[in-house]
């Protein structure tokens, strides 16, 4: 077996060709980083700047020249990061030219004409680092959303080493636990193992089982939060919806005029509030009493936006509620509110957070009494009680998203979800005390030890023996 996991390997290294990249922002830019990374890194920067041996992780001004030609490039910055304490784990150079497109391509072009050098592939560095156990695939994942985050609390939510750190813990524990299990099964008949293993193993996996079913029961916090929340701007024709989306994205993002029905197309705009990424929608006004057959399928849309909503900002005319006040004494507000949400036909709209808006409040003499802190008064005209409303939609967004710190790491990632559901499951079958089979048991915990491996992206033969090395000391 060894054998083959030797040829194995060395098929690996030989396949592995020295790869090169831009690495710093494509276009102009006062300074470019070109890395190196593969077996060939020493020679490349021999040939191209005549250093041999240079000091490890030092920047090093040198000239920087074709390697056949002998024609200067450029003059910068080079550093060598012998492998395995490098990024990737591989022998490691960094150029660090001036930031034209020219410097760039000539010294990326020097480099191709090394023999066994080529271009990286998108990602390439990153998993190399992966191939050498630099990094853990929930690190991968993390890399990824860190360089894509855009907000600030997105960023925060990059916290991938204390997901990481608390998948492996289960996992460490897991694969103890099926350990214990497997040596109870070999050693039950010769008495030399204590009866009280198997009692632990089964507290353990209780405890985990539940530490897995709060984590998976987060309200989609942390996948929120990475997506962006679905906010959809519902209401009545007219009552500024459009207006609104204008007035939160700063910009004429959607047509408004006076004419009811102008919005049709659902419109998205993607908004930080707070910190919080917001994917917010503008919909056609809902109504029944239109025969126009576009106004029609975009109140469809509207509706199928509003079924897939994580929060709703529902859209009020304070002038109508006004007057439809005045001729309905005693109604209040909520009287008012519950119809209007009855004649858009948002029956569920209970099920779902959502901010109120009473809008065109420039319109009535006295606000209206609300006595919610959902409800706020707005004037997209004056732009009076934006930042009350801005405040709440945050407020909200907090709630949905939650408030991701290292301490409590929330799942960012759809893939998490499942390998974990499904390890729960197996974890939950290895419990079932219906059946005192222990080799039944081991099976299960095995299978959920593979849900858990393949969400870090880890095999786990070795380490199983490992712990059956060290917990009893086999063959003593
Ligand atoms: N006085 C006043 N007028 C407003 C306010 N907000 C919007 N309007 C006006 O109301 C009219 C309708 O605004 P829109 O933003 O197009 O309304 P909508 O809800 O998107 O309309 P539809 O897309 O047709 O359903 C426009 O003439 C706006 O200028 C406000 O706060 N005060
Ligand atoms: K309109
Ligand atoms: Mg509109």
């Amino acid at each position: 077996m060894f054998k083959n996991l030797n040829k194995t390997f060395k098929f690996f290294l030989r396949k592995q060709s020295t790869i090169y990249a831009l690495s710093s922002g494509q276009g102009k830019c006062g300074v470019a980083v070109i890395r190196v990374s593969g077996a060939s890194t020493e020679l490349a920067l021999k040939c191209l700047t005549g250093l041999t041996n240079p000091k490890p992780r030092t920047a090093i001004l040198r000239s920087i020249k074709h390697p056949s030609s002998h024609e200067v490039l450029d003059k910068g910055l080079v550093l060598w990061f012998p492998g395995p304490h490098s990024f990737t784990g591989e022998d490691s150079c960094e150029f660090h030219v001036h930031g034209g497109i020219a410097v760039v391509s000539s010294v990326l072009n020097a480099l191709g004409s090394l023999p066994d050098c080529r271009l990286a592939e998108p990602g390439e560095f990153t998993r190399r680092a992966f191939h050498n156990a630099k990094l853990d695939l929930t690190e991968v994942e993390g890399l990824a959303d860190l360089l894509q985050a855009e907000t600030e609390i997105q960023r925060k939510q990059v916290i991938w080493s204390a997901l990481s750190k608390l998948y492996n813990r289960w996992r460490g524990s897991l694969i103890k636990s099926v350990a214990h299990v497997e040596a109870h099964i070999d050693f039950e008949e010769t008495e030399t193992i204590d009866e009280g293993v198997l009692d632990l193993v089964v507290q353990e996996i209780q405890i985990m089982r539940d530490e897995i079913r709060k984590h998976l029961n987060d309200g989609r916090k942390g996948e929120l939060l990475r997506t962006g929340v679905k906010t959809v701007i519902l209401g009545a024709p007219n009552v500024g919806k459009s207006s609104l989306m204008n007035l939160l994205c700063k910009r004429p993002a959607a047509i408004v005029t006076p004419i009811e029905g102008t919005t049709r197309d659902i419109l998205e705009v993607t908004l930080n509030i707070g910190g919080y990424p917001l994917v917010l929608t503008d919909t056609a006004g809902l109504r029944s009493e239109t025969n126009d057959i576009i106004e029609k399928e975009g109140i469809i849309r509207a509706k199928n936006s509003y079924d897939c909503a994580d929060l709703v900002i529902l859209v009020l005319d304070s002038l109508k509620v006004y007057s439809w006040l005045h001729n309905h004494p005693p109604s209040s507000t909520s009287d008012y509110l519950k119809c209007y949400i009855e004649k858009l036909g948002l029956y569920d709209l209970i099920n779902k957070e959502c901010v109120i808006v009473f809008n065109k409040s420039d319109l009535v003499q006295d606000l209206l009494d609300l006595q919610n802190s959902e409800i706020v008064h707005l004037s997209c005209k004056s732009e009076d009680g934006v930042s009350n409303l801005v405040n709440t939609i945050g407020n909200k967004l907090r709630k949905l998203c939650g408030e991701p710190s290292a301490e409590h790491p929330s799942m960012n990632q759809v893939r998490h979800r499942q390998h974990l559901s499904n390890c729960l499951k197996c974890l939950d079958s290895s419990l079932d005390r219906s059946s005192s089979d222990t080799v039944l048991m081991a099976e299960h915990l095995r299978k959920a030890l593979r849900h858990l491996g393949y969400l870090v992206g880890a095999t786990t033969t070795e380490q199983l023996l490992d712990v059956i090395f060290k917990d009893f000391c086999i063959g003593k």
